[in-house]
């Protein structure tokens, strides 16, 4: 590979990956084409540039790791619930490569008082979701990223999201709206535990 043909997409302060800035360009100017428009016309010059840079942004994660964001940790002395709710998120679904949106909610009881930055839990989302995704999988790797970093005595992910794979093709259902849940640790046979983190999430 042509060294040129690759940017340098600056995606945290310390970790720097390669995407094929080129390629994407020479990719959507073949998808203008097959689908009968012309890239050469004036309105859609700059669009292969465009969705370059897009799809660098919007596929970050792939460059990134959630554990980073556990490096530092408090010691707190808290044992009780912490919920971080109405996380918002915007992910691609891996299938169709269109948008599916909505928000992340994410429970968890710290072991020994260990806690988390709160920003951390959004920022594993984030990253999360900056990659080609399912949503049960966006669920699950928070769930473990967090399970493994943090050993918290439980972890509970729900994610509530509109697909617009199932929106503005295919079956066509705006408004239909898909929840995964993912019990780790203590939430996983504690039902009164996972009743009271939904209620909460249900709090205006
Ligand atoms: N489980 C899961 N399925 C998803 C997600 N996002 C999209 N899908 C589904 O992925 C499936 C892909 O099905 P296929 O039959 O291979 O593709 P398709 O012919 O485009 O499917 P239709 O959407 O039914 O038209 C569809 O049922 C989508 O609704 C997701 O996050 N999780
Ligand atoms: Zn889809």
């Amino acid at each position: 590979m042509d060294s040129k043909q690759w940017r340098i997409h600056t995606v945290t302060k310390t970790n720097t990956q390669a995407v094929d800035i080129e390629k994407i360009q020479e990719a959507v100017k073949m998808i203008l084409e097959a689908v009968g428009e012309d890239p050469s016309r004036e309105g859609l010059l700059d669009t292969p540039k465009r969705v370059s840079k897009m799809y660098a942004e919007m596929f970050e994660g792939l460059h990134m790791d959630p554990r980073d964001y556990f490096e530092t940790v408090f010691h707190e002395g808290h044992n009780e619930v912490v919920l971080v709710k109405d996380i918002p998120f915007f992910s691609m679904c891996e299938h169709h490569l269109v948008p599916f949106y909505g928000k992340a909610h994410i429970a968890y009881i710290p072991q020994d008082g260990v806690v988390a930055g709160l920003s951390k839990l959004a920022r594993t989302v984030e990253t999360v979701a900056k990659r080609p995704q399912l949503q049960e999988r966006i669920t699950t790797t928070v769930a473990n990223t967090m399970m493994e970093m943090l050993k918290p005595q439980g972890v509970y992910v729900v994610i509530e999201a509109e697909h617009m794979c199932m929106t503005m093709r295919g079956i066509k259902k705006p408004g239909a709206k898909t929840i995964t849940t993912v019990a780790k640790g203590i939430f996983e046979n504690d039902d009164v535990k996972r009743n009271e983190i939904l209620s909460f999430i249900q709090m205006p």
